[in-house]
């Protein structure tokens, strides 16, 4: 197997895209990214995307993209694995080139949600729930994370306020984001007076419907420059998977697929929880993040809750999280998202975060993207040069 590298990183600004299309801001990404890996050729193309086919009326989004940047010809494909599209690419690039199939390939995560009313993308995104069992009911994914936050919340006995530390510290970050959705901070008394969404889960909890496009290039390693400091290697990308139907889960508040999906990736990359230098979690709502930071076995949920409000999670603390806003506050265009997680981190790694929120000399880098309440899950270990 070759080893692995990030050449290249592009991002459009997180936010409602109403005056551009699909392939207008993936090629847009796209194209950062190549001039970042001052390269012109690519062989193969992945595309993360979810929801294209529901709410753009456009699917075959691989040849579409190729074509449209330019590069008519190639293997180009899109892959979907719900919120985990855009990590479920990445890993198809990392596996292209690691197999020696592909000398360089781009990964694009590319969504728009934001062109039709709220309740409209709320139920193209349910349409990754069991559909029988489950959106039949009405339930949206802020009620079916609502269920399981109202299970932990009753047999921790757990007010609504702990919650809130995980949303206030992703705000704070992604002021300082320039290409984050949200740039205002949040307290926790705004929190606690959010209006509701579906109990307990309120607007401040939830991640918001958005658009935009991120993109990485990946070439293999050996064949680079070693001691070009603004390499990233990529040292494991695994998947775990979980049942689609909450109904079927023995445990509501263990997240298997995300627990599956840590432990090979830890193995992969040959490290422990401890070495992780940040982690930029899938923080869609705060139940998950606690949830899966106990599952990828960094603590138990509700030591990392305490942990939320006494800094251990900040920029300069033992783990940072959310270093760039995570989805609370960058924004979550789901079939992106896992694609911005890896630009944010490699930005991270090669020291080029804004200078408050760059973490300080980072080495390991974690990303996981989540796809349902967690049926399909991709983490990502990064390491840097420093
Ligand atoms: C595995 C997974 O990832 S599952 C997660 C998949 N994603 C989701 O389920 C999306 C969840 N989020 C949502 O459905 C929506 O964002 C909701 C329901 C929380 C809020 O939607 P709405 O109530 O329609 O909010 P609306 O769009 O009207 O915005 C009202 C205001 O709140 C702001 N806002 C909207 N969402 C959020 C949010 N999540 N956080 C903070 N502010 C928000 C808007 O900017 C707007 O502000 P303004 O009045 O200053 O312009």
């Amino acid at each position: 197997m070759k080893r692995v590298a990030i050449i290249g990183i592009g991002q459009t600004p997180v936010r409602e895209h109403w005056d551009r299309s699909l392939r207008e801001l993936a090629v847009d990404a796209l194209w950062q990214a190549l001039d970042d890996a001052q390269r012109n050729e690519i062989d193969g193309l992945y595309v993360g995307n979810m929801l294209g086919g529901v709410l753009s009326e456009q699917e075959h989004l691989g040849a579409l993209i190729a074509d449209f940047a330019g590069f008519a010809g190639i293997e180009a494909v899109k892959v979907e694995g719900a919120c985990a599209s855009g990590a479920a690419a990445f890993r198809q690039g990392v596996l292209a080139i690691a197999s020696g199939q592909k000398k360089c390939v781009a990964v694009v995560g590319v969504e728009k949600l934001t062109e039709h009313a709220g309740w409209h993308s709320t139920g193209a995104l349910a349409t990754a729930a069991d559909a029988d069992f489950e959106t039949s009911l009405g339930l949206t994914f802020v009620a079916l994370n609502a269920l399981i936050k109202q299970r932990f919340m009753f047999e921790h006995k757990l007010t609504k306020e702990p919650f809130a530390h995980f949303p206030v510290l992703a705000h704070h970050n992604a002021q300082y984001n320039p290409h984050a959705m949200f740039r205002q901070p949040i307290s926790v008394e705004q929190y606690l007076k959010a209006k509701m969404i579906a109990e307990p889960i309120n607007l401040l909890d939830s991640s918001p419907i958005a658009d935009g496009a991120a993109a990485v290039i990946l070439a293999p390693l050996d064949e680079l420059q070693k001691n070009d400091r603004r390499l990233v290697e990529v040292l494991a990308c695994e998947v775990g998977t979980d049942s689609v139907a909450l109904h079927d889960r023995k445990n509501l508040l263990m997240l298997q697929g995300v627990q599956m999906s840590a432990q090979r990736a830890f193995k992969t990359a040959g490290l422990t929880p401890r070495e992780i230098s940040f982690f930029e979690p899938h923080d869609a709502f705060s139940i998950m993040t606690a949830l899966s930071i106990e599952a990828s076995g960094f603590m138990i949920a509700t030591e990392a809750l305490k942990h939320a409000d006494n800094g251990y999670f900040a920029i300069d603390g033992r783990l940072p999280i959310c270093t760039m806003g995570g989805l609370k506050g960058r924004g979550h265009p789901v079939g992106a998202t896992g694609i911005y997680q890896v630009v944010e981190a490699t930005m991270q790694l090669r020291g080029e975060a804004p200078s408050a929120i760059q973490v300080a000399r980072p080495r390991y880098g974690m990303t996981q993207n989540i796809g349902g309440t967690g049926a399909t899950v991709v983490t990502t270990i990064l390491k840097g040069k420093s």
